[in-house]
């Protein structure tokens, strides 16, 4: 029951506040729509898009921050906080941190080349959030079977993974996400065969050990949102295991094949960011509109 239309009367400005906050956030940080978009996924991931991931922890409180997913590697909280002091100046107590989270999203995928679409509002934040939740979010080293189960236990189906997957085409990860295919992968002596050679002896140089040295996803074009993505898994060069993979199991091989068409992958990544964007959410007198997104309200 979430409506493209919901703050049309309420906050008609929300959109261009939006937008603005983003394109300035990119001008000082280029990996900042590739934050954004990831916080999405991390929120609907844990009890829905409900801005679960957004709250600090507090002496008698845990939130998600600390999961392993997003500890020392989750961002865009600062982005979320200016846009939220922006809008209850413009738009008091009406805008939901789960609202301004999935527009920023669809933000910056638009402000690096990508897709646009009308996003579905109306959600709103939740009272608590689920640390256990945030801690199965899945790991880089999934295969696609277990990448196909944790999408089904969501709702989302293989063209949803595969789709949703292609966020990769833009942002960065830390060496200790990946190395474990550099040298010595599932404890074979040798690096996994299937990482192209080139590609694994420049990594193999930023990452000796197991660092937290970034890397761009997307060794092809890092920072515009394009197939890229899929060419270079046909190419051997995907950076994760889950990521590789997608076009290495015949479950997903032939979603990854499709989507080497920019506008295949266009059109099923705005439908599958829509679907997940329905997630799990708080609408109508559900939870709340928290004042500052990284605490519940006091009263
Ligand atoms: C399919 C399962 C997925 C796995 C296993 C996965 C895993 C990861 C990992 C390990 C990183 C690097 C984190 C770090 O090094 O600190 C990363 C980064 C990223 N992920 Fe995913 N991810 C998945 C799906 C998604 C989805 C569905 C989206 C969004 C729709 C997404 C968006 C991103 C983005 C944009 C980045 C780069 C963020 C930045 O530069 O800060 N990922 N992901
Ligand atoms: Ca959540």
């Amino acid at each position: 029951q979430l409506s493209s239309t919901f703050y049309s009367s309420s906050c008609p400005s929300v959109f261009t506040t939006v937008r603005s906050a983003v394109s300035s956030a990119l001008q000082s940080d280029p990996r900042a729509g590739a934050k954004l978009l990831r916080l999405f996924f991390h929120d609907c991931f844990a009890q829905g898009c409900d801005g679960s991931v957004l709250l600090d922890d507090t002496p008698t409180f845990t939130g998600e921050k600390t999961a392993v997913p997003n500890a020392n590697s989750l961002g865009g909280f600062d982005v979320i906080d200016s846009i939220k002091a922006s809008l209850e100046i413009s738009c008091p107590k009406t805008v939901s941190c789960a609202d301004i989270v999935s527009i920023a999203a669809r933000d910056g995928v638009v402000l690096a080349g990508g897709p646009t679409w009308n996003v579905e509002l109306g959600r709103r934040d939740s009272t608590t959030a689920s640390f256990s939740q945030a801690s199965n979010l899945p790991g880089p080293q999934l295969t696609a079977s277990q990448l196909i189960n944790v999408f089904q236990a969501q709702g989302l189906n293989t063209n949803d993974l595969v789709a949703l997957s292609g966020a990769h085409t833009f942002g960065k990860a830390q060496c200790n996400r990946f190395q474990s295919r550099l040298f010595n992968f599932n404890n074979s002596g040798a690096p996994d065969p299937s990482l192209d050679a080139s590609l694994l002896s420049t990594l193999q140089s930023i990452c000796p050990t197991a660092s937290t040295t970034l890397v761009d996803l997307d060794q092809g074009t890092p920072v515009t949102f394009d197939s890229q993505y899929y060419k270079n898994l046909q190419l051997k060069r995907g950076l994760l295991t889950s990521d590789q993979t997608l076009a290495n199991s015949t479950l997903t091989s032939r979603v990854v094949n499709t989507f080497t068409s920019q506008s295949a992958f266009f059109n099923q990544f705005t439908k599958s960011m829509i679907k997940m964007g329905k997630l799990g959410v708080l609408t109508g007198t559900q939870g709340q509109i928290r004042s500052k997104c990284g605490a519940i309200n006091s009263s």
